[in-house]
């Protein structure tokens, strides 16, 4: 009997310091972002064999993330957010990726305000 992998690789609270948002004054500073982000892929390679080499490793994952919202600067965090489910999708072997990204200053009112995605990668042909 088949059984899909429902395994999960996890970034909580990622702080990452970002030129973000869309009003003139935004543009002339950097804002932290708070990005959460799961990854559902296999992990029994690496559970077995003990080895990184073998496991999606979160600590690129951050690298990959910081690294890109720092180059794109977008205007919103819609955008922001399709551009880092895409590159993850893209270079990492999972099937799902639901990830967060707040803006924890921006309401002085609210705790934080953000979006929420979750995005799946194509279906292979095989
Ligand atoms: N849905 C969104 N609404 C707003 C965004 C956003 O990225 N997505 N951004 C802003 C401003 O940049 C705001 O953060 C400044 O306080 C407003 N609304």
């Amino acid at each position: 009997m088949f059984h899909t992998p429902s395994d999960v690789v996890f970034v909580k609270g990622l702080k990452v310091e970002a030129v973000i948002g869309v009003y003139a004054w935004e543009r002339a500073i950097t804002q932290p972002l708070l990005i959460d982000v799961a990854l559902e892929t296999d992990i029994s390679a690496a559970a077995v064999s003990d080895d990184v080499s073998d496991a999606l490793n979160y600590k690129a994952v951050c690298d990959d993330i910081s690294s890109l919202c720092q180059e794109v600067q977008a205007q919103l965090l819609e955008h922001l957010a399709e551009k880092i489910a895409a590159m993850l999708l893209t270079k990492y072997a999972c099937q799902k990726v639901t990830l967060s990204v707040a803006k924890p200053t921006a309401i002085t009112e609210a705790a934080a305000v953000g979006v929420q995605i979750t995005r799946y990668a194509k279906a292979s042909d095989a």
